[in-house]
């Protein structure tokens, strides 16, 4: 635990220390949960986002990507059930003040008891070594057995208030298991409230015309509403997708976890529209297809699981999360729902429009369902980036902080060091770079030792460093280094293109992803 906070620290601080994110307007103490992309940072992000767009808009003959505004009609967030039920249960501590969400005071609490479970598990195992049998053991321990029925019974009770919105019975659930406010050690709750997520702002100049709005809280929406003019204008024929990416806004009751819970953020998701009944056989094609796709970063398979929910929203009939594993443990970085043809009827019937697709080969008009992919970009960035950094002790002892990126994803592809600031060596550089920067994002950086140079690009994830020696003058040959080996190879300076090209090609990652 301890050493998952210390990684943790690690990423934030240096995700700031070396330009990928500051806190927003910092100048004035920040404002909590909003955090700006910094020069490093917001190229990392664009190429996530280009990456996924790819793999959908480009990689699919049948999906196509839009880009709808962040304001929409309010009806949108009548119909789509926002308005009525996009609720957190909220509780505060009478003595700390502290706001908490009482569903994630009680899942903590469950999770507690999860650890202690296992670390039973664990010494168990340790005491038995070979002959030892894990489900034998979870099944007979009575410490364990106690520990996980006691989490199961928490968790459905509180599950099945919820879904009855007994707001009483999860504050006596707290009560009960005693949970008391992690900040102040108090036991002093208010009573548990539903609390609205999302934004509201006003449209119009004048107070007594203006409109009131929301700040979407989700793209999808962009896409339901946008349906039938791009089936029609696109001559789209079912199953087909539309993709986008673009702000979200929620106003979340506890944003914590540096990027991996904001205020503001961004989504990327893709409606896939299929035949009524073929939504289940397509939920399970894009739930894998999905987790190609991630797994083609080459972050680590092991990082990865699926979490299947037996607890659905209102609009599905089957949803699963891949869960990444972060630095503070598993976490939601994807959902992929099949969402019936819940948002495209409740839009019917509250625009009064026709939000259906005729299909010719069944010779009738349906309601098409759907199956929703939604990733946050800002998650995958930060799955990206702490799974990246990496600190290495070499052999002569030293230390080396790394950040092992993607090839594709890195914010500069090469940095081009002349190996002192004189002898025309700048000048051959600069020549150098001048070429490859029409292909790649390349760095010119002639300042301080060369071995210092190179530590500063490997803290920012350079996959290539090019040094321009005396020697280059004569034989037109370069010193390559390779960020994550860092071996060091003399090329050509007329190769440096295909060799880079080789790691970088977007192409290349995307063949892999499919
Ligand atoms: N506050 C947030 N900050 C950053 N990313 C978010 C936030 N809320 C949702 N996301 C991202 O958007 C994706 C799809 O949104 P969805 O509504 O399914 O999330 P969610 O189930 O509400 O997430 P969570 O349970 O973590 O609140 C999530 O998988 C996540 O990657």
């Amino acid at each position: 635990m301890k050493n998952q906070e210390d990684k943790f620290k690690k990423v934030v601080s240096h995700a700031k220390e070396y330009g990928f994110i500051f806190q927003s307007s910092e100048i004035y103490d920040g404002l909590s949960a909003v955090y700006d992309y910094a020069q490093n940072g917001a190229e990392l992000k664009n190429s996530i986002r280009e990456y996924w767009w790819k793999s959908m808009v480009q990689m699919n003959e049948n999906i196509v990507g839009i880009d709808a505004a962040i304001f929409m009609h309010p009806t949108t967030w009548k119909a789509s059930g926002h308005v009525d039920a996009f609720n957190d249960p909220l509780i505060d501590n009478k003595d700390s003040k502290k706001r908490y969400r009482a569903d994630v005071l009680i899942e903590d609490y469950a999770e507690k008891l999860n650890i202690k479970a296992e670390k039973e598990i664990a010494k168990a195992a340790k005491r038995f070594g070979d002959a030892f049998d894990r489900s034998e053991f979870v099944n007979t321990n009575p410490r364990v057995v106690g520990y996980l029925s006691k989490k199961e019974a928490v968790l459905s009770r509180m599950a099945r208030s919820l879904e009855n919105e007994d707001l009483k019975d999860v504050k006596a659930l707290i009560e009960e298991l005693e949970i008391a406010c992690p900040l102040s050690g108090s036991k002093n709750w208010t009573d548990v409230k539903q609390f609205n997520l999302m934004f509201g702002t006003k449209l119009g100049a004048s107070a007594e015309s203006a409109m009131d709005l929301y700040l979407r809280p989700e793209t999808a929406q962009g896409i339901f509403v946008n349906f039938a003019n791009v089936q029609k204008t696109g001559r789209m024929k079912i199953p087909f997708g539309i993709a986008q990416t673009g702000k979200a806004f929620r106003n979340e009751i506890v944003a914590r976890q540096f990027i991996f819970r904001m205020r503001e953020f961004e989504q990327m998701e893709m409606q896939f529209f299929v035949r009524p009944g073929e939504e289940l056989k397509w939920y399970e094609l894009w739930k894998e297809t999905r987790l190609k796709w991630h797994l083609s970063l080459g972050l680590g398979e092991n990082k990865y699981r699926f979490h299947d929910h037996d607890k659905l929203a209102h609009y599905a009939n089957a949803a699963a999360d891949i869960e990444f594993e972060f630095p503070f443990g598993f976490k939601e970085l994807e959902g992929i729902h099949s969402r019936t043809d819940f948002d495209l009827k409740a839009h019917e019937e509250h625009s009064g429009k026709k939000l259906q697709f005729f299909d010719h080969e069944m010779n009738k008009n349906y309601v098409p369902y759907v199956v929703e992919t939604s990733i946050g970009l800002d998650r995958m960035f930060l799955a990206v980036f702490s799974s990246a950094l990496q600190e290495e002790t070499l052999e002569d002892g030293s230390e080396r902080v790394v950040l092992k990126l993607p090839p594709v994803l890195a914010p500069t592809k090469a940095a081009i060091l002349p190996l002192i600031k004189k002898d025309g060596l700048p000048e051959i550089a600069r020549e150098i770079m001048d070429e490859l920067k029409f292909d790649f994002s390349v760095a010119y950086d002639e300042k301080d030792a060369i071995g210092r140079r190179y530590r500063r690009q490997d803290a920012i994830g350079t996959p290539f460093c090019i040094t321009v020696d005396h020697d280059t003058k004569n034989d037109g040959m370069v010193t390559i280094r390779y960020r994550d080996t860092m071996e060091q190879n003399r090329i050509k300076i007329e190769d440096l293109r295909s060799i880079i090209s080789k790691e970088v090609s977007m192409a290349d990652w995307l063949r892999k992803s499919q």
